[in-house]
């Protein structure tokens, strides 16, 4: 600002201020009056008023900008209740063109998951089987001094005759080397163990009375009998996922701008389909044997209801030029390991629209670690409780029931005080598993003694399931104003979980973006 006229000047300041054109420009005049400088120096207050109001008006529309259009949502649950299928979901439903340029890179998944299945079978109706975790009789709390369960005792069920396990073990031997070259091409020699084997289910392992997972749990072994694949933060694997021997490298992916997908794999002999057509006969007579389906139902093998399930699918995904389709990607199994965030851009009518950030976590005990950062700043949480798994245990902790496991993350997540604001919808998952259960006689009754004996139907066990994390949440809300949403669902049901999806959109933008005035 120039000097008033009175102001007293040394010849140095003098001197400054003449060789600064702006100075000189600003300076009063020489012969300004009292009333003028007043009148001036009133208006340079003005106008500095106005400038940082502007100034203030700037920061704040920034500030808002950042907290305004952008949307968090954290899918959160126990591992295989869905999560992974869940971002699939949003994926499908707002980038479609990138969900079907990768629908190629599931190959591979695809096949591990149909090999694993074979080789698991194979496993069961050996003479000597890996025993599968027996389910938990009922369900208390799962606490440090759970009792050990035993496995399921194979001993008392017989294998398949001898002669029948040599020839199938003969002549499914080359999926063996095929499972090795998979995850060979899934994981990348330039990465930490990109794709890998996750823990074996122990029955040993240490039980952490917090649902949250320990840090003793954070150093579990990987193994290969029982173990599964997991799915680092990374995607680089969906480049590398497509191409075996000479096709290496190329054509990695579909061409997302023109749907164009790669063709000619299957001109390359080191191409797993080949492996796979090869054996698909004897997939077939292997899933189709009436000794086989016994011993695998007496011993309690419930494939049809496990992760990556292919096996009624032999014919289509063995096929020389199989591509999978969307239902196909959604039913593949790769457990996630840290934190994968996906973000679309949702348009709302003619503004610029809103950035959803969706963030999909490993669920597995020794992953929950990484979900706190997480909890800061989001705007809502998608639990997922997979209902059908009452009467299964955890792979990380055989103890532990896997509703149990459930409930208790349930309640430390509806009484986490640094989520007391924050959005809350309940997916209970896997409808369609608990239906075909319930419908073949499981009884919810024999894992979960508390339900009485209420009807062992699908409507009654539904309400029964809602009620009680209802009731939790209602019972350890740090927000007693908190509205929660609970949906029925089975989220590899795409047009169902559409819907379903669109309904929570509108939750979250009208329920918890009131406050900012998003809408
Ligand atoms: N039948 C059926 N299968 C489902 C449903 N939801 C998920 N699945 C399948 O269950 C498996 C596990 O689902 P994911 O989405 O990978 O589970 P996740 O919660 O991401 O598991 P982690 O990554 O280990 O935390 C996948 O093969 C899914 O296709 C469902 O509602 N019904
Ligand atoms: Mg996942």
């Amino acid at each position: 600002m120039a000097k008033p006229k009175s102001e007293p000047t040394t010849p140095q300041t003098r001197r400054r201020s003449l060789s600064d054109p702006f100075a000189a420009i600003l300076a009063p005049p020489p012969n300004e009056s009292q009333s003028d400088r007043d009148r001036r120096l009133k208006a340079e207050a003005n106008a500095k008023k106005i400038s940082d109001n502007i100034d203030e008006l700037l920061k704040q529309e920034k500030a808002d900008k950042k907290k305004k259009q952008v949307v968090k949502v954290l899918l959160l649950g126990q591992s295989e209740s869905g999560k992974s299928t869940t971002l699939k979901q949003f994926q499908l439903m707002h980038t479609p063109a990138a969900f079907a340029a990768e629908r190629i890179a599931w190959r591979s998944v695809i096949y591990l998951n149909l090999v694993r299945s074979i080789i698991r079978i194979l496993d069961a109706v050996s003479p000597t089987p890996t025993p599968e975790p027996a389910p938990r009789q009922s369900i208390s709390s799962a606490s440090s001094d759970s009792p050990d369960i035993p496995s399921n005792d194979f001993s008392n069920v017989p294998p398949i005759p001898q002669a029948q396990y040599e020839y199938f073990k003969t002549v499914l031997a080359p999926l063996f080397g095929l499972e090795d070259k998979l995850i060979g091409a899934l994981s990348a020699p330039d990465e930490d163990e990109a794709v890998r084997l996750g823990p074996l289910p122990s029955k040993s392992s240490s039980s952490s009375t917090s649902s949250l997972g320990s840090a003793k749990e954070k150093n579990a072994t990987n193994g290969k009998v029982g173990g599964e694949f997991t799915l680092h933060t990374t995607n680089n694997w969906k480049k590398k996922a497509f191409s075996f021997g000479s096709f290496r490298g190329k054509h990695a992916m579909s061409n997302s701008a023109t749907g164009d997908i790669p063709t000619g794999w299957w001109e390359d002999p080191e191409d797993p389909c080949h492996v796979l057509g090869k054996c698909r006969g004897a997939m077939l007579e292997l899933w189709g044997d009436g000794d086989v389906r016994s011993v695998l139902e007496a011993r309690r093998v419930r494939l049809e209801e496990s992760s990556g399930f292919y096996l009624d699918e032999i014919d289509r995904i063995t096929a020389m030029r199989y591509v999978p389709t969307d239902d196909d990607v959604l039913r593949a199994r790769l457990k996630t390991i840290g934190v994968v965030e996906h973000s679309f851009l949702l348009s709302r009518g003619t503004s610029r629209g809103v950035e959803w950030k969706i963030y999909d976590v490993g669920g597995a005990r020794n992953q929950r670690q990484a979900w706190a950062p997480y909890f800061e700043d989001v705007n809502a949480i998608i639990f997922l409780a997979p209902v059908s798994a009452f009467d299964l245990v955890l792979a990380e902790d055989s103890r532990v029931n896997r509703l149990e496991d459930s409930l208790l993350l349930w309640k430390s997540v509806v009484s986490n005080k640094l989520l007391a604001g924050v959005n809350i919808i309940l997916f209970l998952n896997k409808c369609d598993l608990l239906q075909a259960k319930l419908d073949a006689g499981v009884r919810l009754n024999d894992h979960m003694v508390s339900y009485g004996d209420r009807p062992n139907d699908y409507d009654s066990v539904s309400k029964y399931f809602r009620n009680k994390f209802g009731l939790l949440h209602q019972q350890y809300t740090p927000n007693k104003d908190r509205e929660l949403y609970i949906h029925f669902t089975s989220v590899t049901d795409t047009k169902a979980t559409h819907t379903i999806i669109t309904n929570v959109r509108d939750i979250i933008l009208k329920g918890n973006l009131k406050e900012i005035q998003l809408i």
